[in-house]
């Protein structure tokens, strides 16, 4: 009976998999699916795994069809409380729609591992976006600790990419650890900053800035125009001194207004510069290739959620050994009858060196 029960599972998810890759990314089935693969229960994770493998292997046929271009532009956004995502968000998202692209919008909060609280509330915060029928705001998710958050982020946003949103926006409070997580996954990086004094910008921990590709100063409008083009030549000569990261592009600072959409546009063109360059330079193929390969170490730490080990460690202790569609990874420091089968789509190196 339990195999029957089985199989209509797989059958299910093999369905919502389906429905999954259309050309029309459906809300409802968005949001079924990254329910499922935040699921901690270890069944879930099973069938998670069935659909996450469909959409990978769904999103490299397609790129390769597409000669190597990413089906979607992933763009991490990230801020103080109060600069001013949100608007912004809403107003960006909305340009982007009416252009004719179709938007995802994921939230990492940070205080949602500690607390149960959200900082960044949910949908709410952009009615119109979510009335949108291109655009798709996942609400924050609301427990798990920083290391689960983000592997199901990582897992959400390629749904969202193989679901057929062409824009990933992911969004997250700058003052924790959970930016530098996600300017793990993403091909962009963003960094949102109110027209604010120091005190303000105590929290933003200085080594995010070092991870920024485009520094936008918010809410450049009426009495704050003049404090807005201060911050901006104080960030320009910041980012002077900062190591460079690509050898094809150097981080902007500019000024934007969600309110008057001022430099809105302009910004959407930055961006999309920035991607063509570092697509054409080949540096998006290699930081998306690092990337996975970070996830697939994340996976193997989550599934031994207790012990001590580190990714260098595991890489030296486990023995891996190859099967068709996955590794077998042995963790015999944990138990010697654990195996944790890794799918090979999620592999970068299948070899795993
Ligand atoms: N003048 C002006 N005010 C803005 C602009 N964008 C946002 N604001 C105001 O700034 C405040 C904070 O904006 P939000 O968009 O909620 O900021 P947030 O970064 O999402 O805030 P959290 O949800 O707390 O992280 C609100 O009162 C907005 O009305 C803008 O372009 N100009």
């Amino acid at each position: 009976m339990r195999g029957v029960g089985l199989t209509r599972k797989f059958r299910r998810e093999t369905e919502l998999a389906k429905g999954w890759l259309r050309d029309d990314p459906v809300g409802a089935e968005q949001e079924e699916a990254i329910t499922l693969v935040e699921s901690t229960h270890s069944r879930k994770k099973e069938l998670a795994q069935v659909l996450l493998q469909k959409v990978l292997s769904y999103q490299r046929e397609q790129e390769q069809l597409n000669k190597g271009k990413p089906l979607a532009f992933r763009v991490g956004l990230s801020g103080p409380p109060g600069a001013g995502k949100s608007t912004f968000i809403e107003c960006f998202g909305k340009m982007l729609t009416e252009r004719g692209h179709t938007v995802s919008v994921l939230a990492v909060d940070p205080s949602s591992s500690t607390s149960g609280g959200s900082l960044l509330g949910d949908k709410t915060r952009m009615t119109e976006l979510s009335r949108d029928a291109n655009a798709y705001i996942r609400p924050s998710p609301t427990r798990g600790t920083l290391g689960g958050v983000t592997r199901t982020t990582n897992e959400a946003i390629l749904l969202c990419e193989g679901g057929g949103y062409d824009i990933v926006l992911v969004e997250t409070v700058g003052v924790g650890q959970s930016e530098f997580a996600v300017a793990d996954m993403v091909d962009m990086f963003v960094l949102l900053l109110p027209p604010a004094g120091g005190d303000e910008l105590q929290g933003i921990k200085r080594g995010i800035i070092e991870m920024a590709d485009l520094v936008v100063v918010t809410k450049a409008d009426g009495d704050l125009v003049v404090p807005a083009r201060r911050i901006q030549a104080e960030y320009v000569s910041a980012l002077k001194l900062l190591r460079k990261r690509s050898k094809v592009w150097k981080p902007k600072v500019m000024r934007i207004s969600a309110k008057t959409g001022e430099g809105i546009s302009d910004m959407w063109d930055k961006m999309t510069e920035f991607r063509d360059l570092v697509l054409m330079s080949g540096e998006l193929l290699t930081k998306r290739r690092k990337q996975q390969k970070v996830w697939m170490w994340n996976l193997i730490q989550e599934n031994m959620a207790g012990s001590r080990c580190t990714a260098e460690s595991i890489q030296r202790q486990t023995s891996v050994c190859d099967n068709s569609s996955s590794l077998s990874v042995c963790l015999p420091w944990i138990n010697s009858d654990k195996v944790l089968h890794v799918p090979k789509a999620n592999c970068l190196n299948p070899e795993v060196s």
